[in-house]
């Protein structure tokens, strides 16, 4: 094209998506936060007490999983409560050219063990592998809830202001 345009995230953008687990209703509160580090500091903003993060890094660019690794890291050291997804993106263009793989799936695999991450391999483009994550996402949010509520004494205090709860991002 003479004119490519493309939008670069600045700052954040946010959608609801109501989701089914079982016979319970869960709205997923989703940011999508800058990758560029430029707007790190802002993006921290956005997922300070979240529940559950979708790192995403490029299937067709090694650098972009580098970069994705310093995401996961921050939330690691910051965000005791969140569950980390990993999710490869285009996977269309795999699927038009194997060769066009630029991260070893087995490296990445080893790695979300370590991290205890689950891991996706999705396309924006297809949408391939799309709902299945945020379906995970839901579950797990239901399911580590439950086991949560189980395992605490008396409920969750919500006057203080650093419970994972006060600034949760999903809700039923
Ligand atoms: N083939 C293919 N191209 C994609 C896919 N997802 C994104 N792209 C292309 O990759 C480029 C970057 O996509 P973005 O969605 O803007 O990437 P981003 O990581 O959100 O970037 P920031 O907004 O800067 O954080 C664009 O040219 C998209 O058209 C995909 O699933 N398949």
């Amino acid at each position: 094209p003479l004119l490519s345009l493309r939008l670069q995230t600045i700052g954040a953008a946010f959608v609801a998506k109501v989701m089914t687990v079982g016979d319970q209703t869960v709205t997923l509160g989703i940011w999508d936060t800058a990758g560029s580090e430029r707007y790190e500091a802002m993006s921290r903003i956005y997922y300070r007490g979240a529940r559950a993060a979708v790192v995403c890094y490029d299937l067709t660019d090694g650098g972009s999983f580098q970069r994705a690794k310093f995401w996961v890291n921050e939330l690691q050291n910051c965000e005791e409560g969140c569950r980390i997804y990993l999710c490869g993106t285009k996977s269309d263009l795999l699927e038009e050219d194997r060769r066009k793989r630029g991260v070893d799936f087995h490296d990445v695999q080893d790695y979300a063990d370590e991290i205890k991450a689950d891991l996706f391999e999705t396309s924006s483009k297809t949408g391939q592998s799309v709902d299945e994550l945020f379906q995970k996402v839901a579950e797990d949010y239901v399911n580590f809830s439950a086991f949560q509520v189980m395992t605490e004494d008396k409920g969750v205090n919500l006057s203080q202001r650093n419970s994972p709860y006060f600034y949760s991002c999903c809700h039923h």
